[in-house]
């Protein structure tokens, strides 16, 4: 070890040992006790109730662990010991190194029994016994009080092998009885046959705490005047550094008499004594006093964090300990000459140590008793899930994937809960960080918003953010669900390459005063990237090179877009976590700046969220209420039949629902099979609905209403099943992310598919990239000719017919139960072309009794699109393209938005194509309403009979 002028490092040089007399889970997290250990040659940490009460008590950090431990239906009692063992065990795990190298001399960590234990002999041993194997690190001590009971335990624990550390001792006849029980400890352990060389224990020796009781009563003696006076004024602020002088005189004796000889022989170590209560009470002294006398041989000082620091500061080190040890002996002397008796003092001392650390344990208990309570009522919202006829199936689903121990293996993020296939092992490993990205973004929160409110502060009015699928439908939710807050921006979500909705979103928005979020896992998705380069140009020609002001990137570490992101100065990137799949990013920085600039409560809404994590968490038994349950249910009715997800969201909350759609149909649609979520569609009879369905009924804020209750009993009735869930407010989102995400990767498992891949999209892509190329070399890329035209409408890819609409009768004359009609809207999105596209998917559904979607493109290519594909060739699909009234260029590509979109379009029909799927191309021509109004008259009239 490097010498240095570092006071604590030369004590080394003069045979102590500096230990910490403190803990603290932060202090692991931030790598700060490694330092300690790196800069300052730590070697050791204690701890005990006060220290722990100060820690989980006094701050947010263990209450995440608190609310989990609870939820697994631990008592407050199970709650403290599994934090503080989790602690102890990781900074045992810091010392580890240092305790192998120096050969078990170094590298200890204490954990104190509870401190009501301290007149029970019996019970002491039971619970140092537990400690010692649950925490299972050969470089623990567990503490004992030096009281009459816990003697005796102590001889018995050193007899088994078990470490101690005896703690509360403070007289120097108690002393000879603990080194001799030590001795005794190992002397039984000898004659047992078992070795005794990596037997380690300390001595606390507690200092400033004799003072404190000794000098008020050296200071009233000298109060009183005359002879006595000045010799309690001779003695005054010394009796406890005496006494430690002494002790270490019989330490000495003891450890090296021929009885501990044999013992030594044998391997045998002594017993350091470790000088313990050292940080000043009393602010007329020294802040090293209990230091700088005390340095010697074979000795430990454990110091709390001031002393510590101040010791690092000021710190003088010498060999002191040995200096005086006549003086004192007088000082003892004296203070017996004036009638204090030092025994006395230290039965009191122990008493009064006992309680010391009984009521912060106490206290702690009352804590933990209340987050827990309050744990518990924050359970996760009402899920409740009925299933006529399938309760059995699902049942069984539960039962097997709690044999096969799931949930545990999840959270193990061990691949082979889903697949074991090398390849898909590989990218299950790399995709399960979403898991824990609640609980690392709680702490990102402060700095999110702190973001938000410079970018307000500066000036900003307006903030767009550009994504697909993953990375921009979270966002989308905000912008559509939730209300503005007064400190929040106005949010718009980009997510199209339709000419006509970029011009809408440009022109509604103050672009010099706009921020904009380029939000891309791979940093290389087309859509975005074009995104990108065309309002960069635009903000080019307005702020010229200071235009990267405007633009904030999402991605993940080294990606182009980070490359990008620099060279054209970007306010800020954020780099993502890599094992998270675009999909499963809703609470990470995907979905959480966009919020945060909304001005969402980003805290609360990873509360929530993590209060779904706590009840999804590794318990071996299922609760009913749990995001796996539900997978579970999804699954298994998807297994059986009942595949298409019907989302029944309050209006408000529609938005969800798209979000839903890209994480079941791209995680789920895929080897032939999949869950389709059927999201916006209006409700209908129950009788519209054909056996395929499964539904899910979301409400939010207050009970049910009556006409959702009814229509929940008749779909019941009709032998539907039904989940309800019960948000309370929009914030609840957050819990739904998680509950939903966890369902999704269960639901993938329940289905035997890999539920972190996406094989069937890239089919499109490539496509689209192969016209793209055709339109940069050629000019153009070539289209087929319409089969049929009528009116306003072409039909692309229909078998002749006599008119539109036997065409159209004979085209969805194809349906058959099971199937379902999706229709993929390649459009502005407005409201009078969503109306439209309803009416058709209800005149469809009606009909044909079979679920219908709509998408609009190219947003559904990165959500159902993987379905459309990789699923069960049970779709019919229904393209609507239409002219662009105004198109613009991408800036570099050498083709426009609407070329892109076109060929996006295609690029999709002709894999559906290649997959034998049934396709129907309409373009509606030069005017979208009228051709949407054409198209269903033609419907009307093919399903009139
Ligand atoms: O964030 P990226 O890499 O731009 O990808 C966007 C989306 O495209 C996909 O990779 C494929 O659809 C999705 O999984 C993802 O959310
Ligand atoms: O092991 C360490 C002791 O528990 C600690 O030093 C007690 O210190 P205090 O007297 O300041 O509480």
């Amino acid at each position: 070890m490097k010498t240095s002028n570092n006071p604590l490092m030369k004590i080394q040089e003069f045979g102590q040992s500096i230990w910490l007399d403190y803990i603290r889970r932060d202090m692991l997290l931030s790598g700060e006790l490694q330092q300690l250990v790196d800069e300052d040659g730590l070697r050791g940490v204690t701890s005990n109730p006060q220290i722990f009460y100060t820690a989980i008590a006094g701050s947010d950090e263990y209450d995440s662990a608190i609310n989990s431990l609870a939820l697994e239906g631990k008592t407050e009692i199970e709650i403290y010991e599994a934090l503080a063992f989790a602690d102890i065990q990781e900074t045992a795990d810091v010392f580890r190194p240092l305790y192998d190298a120096s050969d078990g001399r170094h590298g200890f960590v204490s954990l104190e029994v509870a401190p009501n234990l301290a007149r029970r002999t019996e019970d002491t041993i039971k619970q140092a016994r537990n400690y010692w194997h649950a925490v299972n690190r050969p470089n623990l001590l567990i503490k004992v009080p030096a009281t009459r009971e816990g003697l005796i335990a102590i001889r018995q624990l050193i007899g088994e092998g078990i470490n101690v550390n005896i703690t509360l001792l403070f007289g120097l006849d108690r002393y000879r009885d603990v080194a001799e029980a030590y001795i005794a400890g190992l002397e039984d352990r000898l004659a047992s046959g078992q070795p005794i060389d990596r037997i380690a224990s300390v001595a606390s020796f507690f200092l400033s705490r004799i003072d404190i009781l000794v000098d008020p009563k050296l200071e009233e003696i000298a109060d009183k005047g005359g002879e006595t006076a000045n010799i309690a004024r001779s003695i005054h602020g010394n009796v406890a550094i005496a006494s430690a002088k002494i002790a270490y005189q019989i330490y000495k004796e003891m450890f090296s008499s021929d009885r501990f000889r044999r013992l030594a022989d044998r391997g045998g170590r002594p017993q350091r004594v470790l000088w313990a209560s050292t940080s000043t009470k009393n602010p007329d002294y020294s802040d090293v006093k209990y230091v700088e006398a005390l340095i010697g041989p074979d000795t430990v000082n454990t110091l709390p964090m001031e002393t510590l620091n101040a010791y690092r500061d000021h710190g003088e080190p010498a060999p002191r300990l040995e200096e005086n040890v006549q003086e004192a002996e007088q000082t003892l002397d004296r203070l017996n000459q004036i009638g204090i008796n030092l025994n006395e003092v230290t039965r009191r001392l122990v008493e009064e140590g006992i309680e010391k650390f009984n009521k912060p344990y106490d206290k702690l208990m009352e804590e933990l008793k209340q987050k827990r309570k309050e744990a518990l009522e924050a359970r996760p919202e009402h899920q409740q899930m009925r299933a006529p006829n399938c309760r059995e199936a699902i049942d069984e689903s539960v039962r097997s994937l709690e044999k096969q121990d799931f949930v545990k293996r999840m959270w193990r993020k061990d691949p082979t809960a889903w697949k074991s296939d090398p390849a898909d092992r590989q990218t299950i490993s790399n995709a399960l960080g979403w898991l824990h990205v609640a609980d690392k973004m709680i702490s990102a929160a402060p700095h999110l918003q702190r973001f938000a409110t410079e970018v307000k502060k500066s000036g900003f009015r307006h903030v767009v953010h550009m994504g697909m699928g993953g990375s921009s439908l979270a966002p989308l939710i905000f912008a559509r669900s939730f209300p503005l807050a007064p400190n929040g921006l106005p949010l718009s979500v980009l997510d199209t390459t339709d000419p006509g909705t970029i011009l809408q979103i440009e022109r509604s928005v103050p672009l010099a005063e706009t921020l904009f979020i380029v939000a891309s896992k791979s940093g290389t998705t087309t859509e975005v990237s074009a995104f990108g380069d065309y309002f960069y140009e635009r903000l080019k020609s307005i702020k010229g090179s200071a235009a990267g002001d405007n633009f904030v990137a999402i991605t993940d570490p080294r990606t182009p877009l980070v490359e990008l992101a620099r060279k054209r100065n970007f306010l800020q990137i954020f780099l993502n976590f890599s094992d998270i799949g675009g999909r499963y990013s809703a609470l990470s920085y995907f979905g959480l700046v966009p919020a945060a600039l909304m001005g969402v409560d980003v805290p609360e809404l990873l509360e929530r969220a993590l209060i779904m994590m706590y009840s999804c968490n590794a318990t071996s038994h299922i609760s009913e209420e749990s995001g796996v349950a539900l997978g579970a249910a999804i699954g298994e009715l998807a297994n059986l039949g009942r595949n298409k997800l019907t989302l029944l969201t309050p209006p408000d909350l529609n938005t969800f629902g798209m979000w839903l759609e890209q994480l079941l149909a791209e995680s789920t649609g895929k080897e032939d099979t999949g869950i389709l979520p059927v999201a916006g569609e209006d409700p209908g009879d129950p009788e519209v609905y054909g056996t395929d369905r499964n539904f899910v009924c979301f409400q939010i804020g207050g009970t049910e209403n009556d006409s959702a209750a009814n229509r929940v009993k008749r779909l019941l009735d009709a032998g539907h099943p039904v989940t309800t869930i019960q948000m309370g407010d929009k914030l609840d989102i957050g819990q739904e992310f998680f509950r939903w995400e966890i369902a999704t990767a269960t639901a993938g498992a329940v289905m035997g598919i890999n539920p972190f891949d996406q094989p069937n999209v890239q089919e499109s892509k490539e496509n689209t990239n192969r016209l793209l190329k055709e339109i940069t070399s050629k000019g153009t890329f070539e289209e087929e000719l319409p089969g049929l035209k009528s009116g306003p409408l072409s039909f692309y890819h229909a078998k002749e017919g006599s008119s539109a609409s036997s065409l159209l009768r004979d085209f969805f004359g194809q349906c058959s139960p099971g199937d379902y009609i999706a229709f993929q809207a390649y459009l502005t999105e407005n409201s009078a072309t969503d109306r439209a596209l309803q009416e058709m998917r209800l005149l469809a559904r009606d009909k044909l009794h079979v679920a219908t979607t709509v998408g609009y493109g190219p947003r559904y290519l990165h959500s159902t699109g993987q379905f459309h594909k990789g699923g069960p060739n049970s779709g019919i699909f229904v393209q609507l393209t239409a002219k662009d009234k105004e198109d613009i260029s991408i800036p570099g590509a050498g083709y426009t938005f609407g070329t892109l979109k076109r060929a996006q379009a295609k690029g999709d029909l002709d894999a559906l194509l290649r997959h034998g799927r049934r396709i129907l191309r309409i373009d509606l021509g030069r005017n979208t309403d009228e051709g949407l109004a054409a198209m269903q008259q033609i419907m009307r009239e093919a399903f009139k009979s």
